[in-house]
C-alpha cells in the first residue's frame, strides 16, 4: 500500500511530541488526523478508518507511557500495533503439499502471481505446478506457459479444450508428481453469474487447500462487494495484492480482508516472476510508514512497562525516606522523573526551582536537555552495575569503576560523576528529611505519578543540577 506522505507526515506530527513525556488530546488529534487523511485517500473503508482512530485515540490518552519512554515513541508504538492489528497476521501458507485456487477479477494479475508464487514455492524446495484452466482470455494459454517457463517450473494447460473444470481435472492429474498445484482461473467480475457457476465448478473438482483472492492495488471501494461475492461463492482464505510497485493506493485490500474475514498472503511487486514477497506485517507497516524497525520499538516500550509495573509494586517510597538512599532509589527516582516529563517541566513544579524567580531562571536554557543526557548515560551505567553495587554504592572502589565503565561503554570520569550525584542526592536528603515526613511524602508521590503544585519550602533542592 502506499499511503504517500503517512511517513512524512507522521513524523512531523510526532516530532512535535519530542521531549515531552505526557501527550495533550490535541496531539493525539493531529496525530490521528494525519493517519485518517493518508488511509482514506489510500482508499481504506471509512468504518475501518473510523475504527483504527478510535483505538488509538483512546489507548493513547489512557496508556501511560511507561518510564524511559518518549511519548513520541509511546504513541508510534501504538500507532504501529492498532495498524499491524489492522491488517491482520499474514495468511499461512505451510510448505507442504497442497492445492491453491487463484481467483480474481480480469487483469487483477493472476496469472503473472501463479507463476510468482510457483516460483517461490520452487525456492522453499519444493515442486510446484500451474494449471490454466482460463479458456476465456485468447492469450492466457501462451502466458502462463510462457510464465511457468521462466520461473521453471511444470505447467499444465489444453488450448484446444473449451471445458475449464475438464482441463483443471486433466492437468492435475498430469503434474500429480508435483507437491503444490496452482490452479489459475480466468478473470471474472464477481457479479456475472455464469463466471461465478464456472469458478465454483472448478472449486469442487479440484478440492483445493485454499483459495486465494488476487486484488490489483489499485481497486479502492469496488473492492468491497467483489470480495464479498468471491467469498460467498467459493470461500476465501487469503488475499494477495499486486502491482504494490506502482502508484496504487492499496487501501482495497484491507477492505477485501476485512470483508472475508481472511488476511492477507502475497504482495507482488512487478512483473517479473521474482517480484513476490511473502506479505509480513510489522516490516510491511514499518515501510509503510517510512520508519525504521518499529517491531523493536514496541518491544522496547512494552519492556519498559512491564519494568516499570514491577518496581512500582514493589516500590514504597516512604522506605527511601527511612533507610538508606541507595542507587537503585536514585533509579527509580530518575525514572519517575521520566515520567513526568521533560526535566524543566518537573522543576517548574517544585517550588523555589521553576520559573518566577526560581533557581531554573539563573540556568542557560540547554542546561535540562545536558542534564537529561546525564540521567540516559547514569541509567546505561547503573545498568552495569551488580545488585550490591546498586544496594550500597560507598563500597564500590577503582577497579568496580574501572570495571563498570568498560561494562557500560561510559568513561570512568562519567561513573564516579554518577558516584558523586548519588552522595549530594543522599545528603541533600538528609537534610530534607528534617522537613516533616508529610511534605516528602507528597512530593515523592508527585515525582511518581505526576500532579499539581504542593510540597512545601524546598528551595536549592538540586538532585539533577549540573
Ligand atoms: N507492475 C506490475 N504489474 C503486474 C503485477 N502483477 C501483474 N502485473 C501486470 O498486470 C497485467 C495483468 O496481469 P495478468 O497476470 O495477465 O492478469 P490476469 O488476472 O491473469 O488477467 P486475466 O487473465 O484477464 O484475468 C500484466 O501486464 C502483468 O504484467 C505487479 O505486481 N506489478
Amino acid at each position: 500500500m502506499v499511503l504517500d506522505d503517512l511517513g512524512n507526515s507522521l513524523r512531523d506530527s510526532l516530532g512535535k511530541l519530542s521531549g515531552q513525556s505526557r501527550v495533550t488530546e490535541e496531539d493525539v488529534e493531529e496525530i490521528v488526523k494525519e493517519i485518517q487523511r493518508s488511509l482514506l485517500q489510500a482508499d481504506v473503508e471509512v468504518s475501518l478508518v473510523m475504527e483504527l482512530s478510535d483505538s488509538i485515540k483512546e489507548r493513547a490518552l489512557e496508556e501511560e507511557s511507561p518510564a524511559g519512554t518518549s511519548a513520541r515513541d509511546h504513541v508510534l508504538s501504538i500507532v504501529y500495533e492498532e495498524m499491524v492489528a489492522l491488517v491482520g497476521d499474514s495468511t499461512e501458507i505451510p510448505l507442504e503439499e497442497q492445492t491453491i485456487l487463484l481467483a480474481g477479477l480480469q487483469g487483477s494479475g493472476k496469472t503473472t502471481t501463479a507463476a510468482k508464487m510457483a516460483w517461490w514455492f520452487s525456492k522453499k524446495g519444493l515442486r510446484p505446478a500451474i494449471v490454466q484452466t482460463d479458456t476465456f482470455r485468447p492469450g492466457a494459454y501462451d502466458q502462463a506457459k510462457e510464465m511457468a517457463g521462466r520461473a521453471e517450473v511444470d505447467f499444465y494447460g489444453d488450448p484446444d479444450e473449451e471445458d475449464p473444470v475438464k482441463i483443471a481435472r486433466d492437468g492435475l492429474e498430469a503434474t500429480s508428481d508435483a507437491d503444490v498445484h496452482i490452479v489459475d482461473t480466468a478473470g471474472r467480475h464477481a457479479l456475472e453469474d455464469d463466471l461465478i457457476d464456472e469458478i465454483e465448478d472448478i472449486e469442487r473438482a479440484v478440492d483445493p487447500d485454499r483459495n486465494l483472492l488476487v486484488l490489483d492495488a489499485a481497486i479502492g471501494q469496488g473492492a468491497k462487494d467483489q470480495a464479498s461475492q468471491f467469498d460467498d461463492s467459493i470461500g476465501i482464505e487469503g488475499v494477495i495484492v499486486t502491482k504494490l510497485d506502482g502508484t496504487a493506493k492499496g487501501g482495497g485490500a484491507l477492505t477485501a480482508v476485512n470483508e472475508t474475514d481472511s488476511s492477507i498472503a502475497f504482495l507482488g511487486t512487478g512483473e517479473e516472476v521474482k517480484n513476490i514477497e511473502r506479505f509480513e506485517p510489522s516490516g510491511f507497516i514499518s515501510r509503510l510508514l517510512g520508519m525504521g524497525d518499529l517491531k523493536q520499538l514496541t518491544e522496547r516500550v512494552e519492556r519498559a512497562m512491564e519494568e516499570t509495573q514491577e518496581e512500582e509494586e514493589d516500590w514504597d517510597p516512604e522506605d527511601m525516606l527511612k533507610g538508606e538512599f541507595t542507587l537503585k532509589d536514585m533509579r527509580r527516582q530518575m525514572q519517575a522523573m521520566n515520567n513526568m516529563g521533560p526535566l524543566d517541566q518537573v522543576m517548574d513544579m517544585i517550588p523555589g526551582m521553576g520559573g518566577g524567580g526560581g533557581l531554573m531562571d539563573e540556568l542557560p536554557d540547554d542546561a535540562m536537555d545536558v542534564t537529561q543526557d546525564r540521567m540516559r548515560s547514569f541509567e546505561v551505567i547503573m545498568d552495569s552495575m551488580t545488585e550490591a553495587e546498586l544496594e550500597n554504592p560507598r563500597a564500590i572502589g577503582a577497579s568496580q569503576v574501572e570495571r563498570i565503565a568498560k561494562g557500560s561503554g561510559k568513561d570512568e570520569e562519567r561513573v564516579r560523576e554518577l558516584l558523586e550525584q548519588h552522595k549530594m542526592m543522599s545528603q541533600t536528603l538528609k537534610q530534607f528529611q528534617g522537613m516533616g515526613q508529610g511534605n516528602m511524602e507528597r512530593m515523592m508521590k508527585k515525582m511518581q505519578g505526576g500532579g499539581g503544585g504542593g510540597g512545601g519550602g524546598m528551595g536549592g533542592m538540586g538532585p539533577f543540577g549540573d
